[in-house]
């Protein structure tokens, strides 16, 4: 059986007064769908720590800095239902854009520092679009957790400030990114990709272990990321939009004592891949 799809923001309140008339723990795990096994795994952890789970499907006009990436985003709501049956969600809430923005909305929500770089200095208004929205699904389910992926870092970091900024009541959890056998961290750009070009696709995530091993080694930075840039051109990567070790949390430069982590965003047959890794 497929997950129950509700498409209304009244028809969801409804349900969520109901569980929390009862006492039950709510979770959200927010998605643009187009779902794979990354994303399960965030609603395999959000069943294990909450007696209800909302997953949400929204591919959010207002993240998207490319006109074009919007249009080819996929859209496979049915299947996403479908695929969602076994794990036994409470909700698959699928709101149109109406539902989500009605007419005369008017707030942004632009998180600070911690937005500006890496994805946020190539991709401007994304992360104002990301935190608005995501105010506005903590609010419309009303969950006590909301499950994210490591694979969008940054966008973690993001949240995890927004919610503590404005002191919103929800626990982040953060979930390890899941990879393909060969390493690639599944996306659903990745649908995108040639077969020629996702064979070439897990250069992107050994260049960035083997760099953030030598790192932690102590090998000197810009030569490890001068090298890391000539194995993804010999690859048969396009342009690197960044690549670059960061303070984990805060995504400006390394703290020493402090969790770094390396993050890349590199062009590949047309596809935006993004990565990232700890270093140490
Ligand atoms: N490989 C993965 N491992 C763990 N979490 C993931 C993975 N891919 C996506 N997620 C998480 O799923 C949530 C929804 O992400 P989203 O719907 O954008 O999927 P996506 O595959 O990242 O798509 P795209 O990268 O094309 O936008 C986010 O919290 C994201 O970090
Ligand atoms: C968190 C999110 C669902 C907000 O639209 C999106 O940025 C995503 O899929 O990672
Ligand atoms: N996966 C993060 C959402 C986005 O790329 O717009």
């Amino acid at each position: 059986m497929s997950a129950p799809i509700i498409r209304s923001l009244a028809e969801l309140r409804a349900l969520t007064r109901a569980w929390r008339q009862a006492g039950e723990s709510i979770g959200v795990v927010p998605t643009m769908g187009a779902l794979h096994e990354g994303h399960l795994s965030l609603v395999r952890a959000a069943k294990q720590g909450c007696d209800r789970v909302i997953v949400t499907l929204f591919v959010n006009p207002r993240q998207f800095n490319n006109p074009e990436d919007f249009a080819k985003y996929p859209r496979t709501e049915l299947a996403d239902a479908a695929i969602l049956g076994p794990l036994a969600v409470d909700a698959l809430f699928v709101p149109d854009a109406a539902e989500v923005y009605p007419a005369g909305h008017s707030t942004v929500v632009s998180v600070g520092d911690v937005s500006q770089p890496l994805e946020g200095a190539h991709r401007p208004g994304h992360f104002d679009g990301v935190a608005t929205v995501v105010t506005l699904l903590f609010n419309m389910t009303q969950a006590d957790r909301a499950y994210f992926g490591e694979k969008d870092w940054q966008q973690l970091q993001v949240v995890k400030r927004l919610v503590a900024d404005l002191n919103m009541p929800i626990e982040i959890v953060p979930c390890p990114s899941v990879r393909d056998a060969d390493g690639l961290a599944l996306s659903s750009r990745n649908q995108r990709l040639s077969r020629k070009a996702r064979a070439q696709a897990a250069a992107l995530p050994n260049a960035l272990f083997d760099a953030a091993t030598a790192m932690a080694e102590g090998a000197y930075e810009p030569e490890v990321l001068a090298a890391a840039r000539d194995t993804l051109a010999a690859a048969g990567f396009g342009e690197v939009e960044y690549l670059a070790r960061c303070d984990s949390e805060s995504l400006g430069p390394p703290i020493p004592g402090k969790p770094s982590r390396l993050l890349a965003a590199v062009w590949l047959d047309g596809v935006r891949l993004i990565d990232n890794v700890a270093v140490g």
